[in-house]
């Protein structure tokens, strides 16, 4: 428990890095989001932070994260630049003991996300909470609601579709561990509370539709610690839409999320539904209520959500199936041991 914010002001909130997504949550923040206003933008881009920046009142506009987090106004910062910028980024908010949601990943590999995790074990409390926004989904909470009630038994396997349209320019064969797959790796830990020991990944001949070079799709296959199995067809250029689906298989029952299809159409002897078309229009809500929640435990001085340590575990997990993609072999995941900062 840290400083509990003053029930009359907004949570003054940094955003870094005005992308695709950065520029999402600004929206989000400024328009959707109660108790919180963005405060200030940074972007190395300065002519993009302007232009966001101008899209809020009172919103000041930075190309440097340390200045931006120096300003009085700031009293939260949300991570929404590259990974590759996000240790840094991390590591002075913990300077001014700011709290922080940062997007996926936490950083890029896990030598990067252990300093991480050290440096806020060092604080000795929680700031960080991890954008794992599929824990924040409706379905996906229904399903680990269904699976902790125990009503299935064990869990025994699950098997997991990630399909995405097509892929942007210079998207490579290890993002999709890195990028894509990192959300059921985190997935996977939390609807089994257990952690990954090993990753295997087969490759079949790639589809005629991925851009040279990648090999897609690739099927990718977890152990855990409790003994489960999992499967995830990770599939970047399917083409057709957005799909993200979880069956979970139990000793006493099965239970599947991701088929909804919005509004079903009968037409000319067909039938039919949509297929959303991203991940910003499937998990909208998810990013909604993830952004709120944050707000929120802010608010009352709490950090909640995916912690430091989950993000290290992903990294941990996603650098051993980068290594089985290239060599074919089931790989074990190790990890360091666990900071009691982080619970059992
Ligand atoms: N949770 C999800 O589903 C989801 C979806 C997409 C992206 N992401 C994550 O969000 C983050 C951003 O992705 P994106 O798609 O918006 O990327 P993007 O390339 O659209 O935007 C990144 C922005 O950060 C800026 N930038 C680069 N280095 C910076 C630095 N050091 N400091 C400040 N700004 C910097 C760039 O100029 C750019 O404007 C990544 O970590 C990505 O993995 C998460
Ligand atoms: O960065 C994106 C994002 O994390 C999406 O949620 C995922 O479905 C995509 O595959 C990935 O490229």
């Amino acid at each position: 428990m840290t400083r509990r914010h003053p029930a009359s002001d907004p949570l003054g909130i940094a955003v870094i890095g005005t992308g695709r997504m950065g520029s999402d949550h600004v929206r989000r923040i400024d328009r959707v989001v109660s108790g919180a206003r963005v405060a200030a933008v940074i972007d190395v881009d300065g002519e993009r932070a302007e232009r966001v920046a101008g899209t809020v009142d009172g919103c000041a506009a930075y190309t440097d994260p340390a200045a931006a987090m120096a300003d009085d106004a700031v009293d939260a910062v949300l991570i929404a630049s590259p990974g590759p910028a996000h240790e840094a980024a991390l590591l002075q908010a913990f300077k001014h003991d700011l709290p922080v949601l940062c997007e996926k990943p936490l950083t890029p590999d896990a030598a990067s996300a252990l300093r991480v995790l050290e440096a806020e074990a060092r604080l000795g409390h929680r700031r960080v909470q991890v954008g794992f926004m599929r824990r924040y989904d409706a379905e996906y909470q229904r399903l680990k609601s269904l699976l902790d009630a125990g009503e299935f038994g064990r869990t025994l396997m699950l098997h997991c579709t990630h399909r995405n349209a097509s892929t942007p320019p210079g998207y490579a064969t290890p993002m999709m561990i890195n990028d894509s797959v990192v959300h059921e790796i985190d997935v996977t830990r939390w609807l089994l509370d257990q952690e990954i020991t090993a990753v295997t990944v087969l490759r079949p001949a790639p589809s005629s539709a991925a851009p040279e070079g990648l090999s897609d799709p690739q099927l990718v296959l977890f152990e855990t610690s409790g003994g489960a199995v999992v499967d995830v067809e990770i599939f970047v250029n399917c083409g057709f839409g957005y799909q993200v689906r979880c069956e979970a298989v139990g000793e006493r029952g099965t239970a599947r999320i991701g088929d909804a299809h919005g509004m079903y159409v009968n037409a000319a002897g067909r039938w039919g539904g949509e297929i959303p078309q991203d991940f910003t229009e499937r998990f909208r809500d998810a990013y909604d209520r993830e952004v709120q929640a944050w707000v929120d435990a802010t608010r009352r001085g709490e950090v909640t959500g995916p912690s430091a340590w989950d993000g290290y575990a992903a990294a941990a997990v996603c650098e051993a199936g980068v290594r089985a993609q290239a060599t074919g072999e089931r790989t074990p995941v190790t990890l360091a041991a666990r900071p009691a900062l982080y619970g059992a």
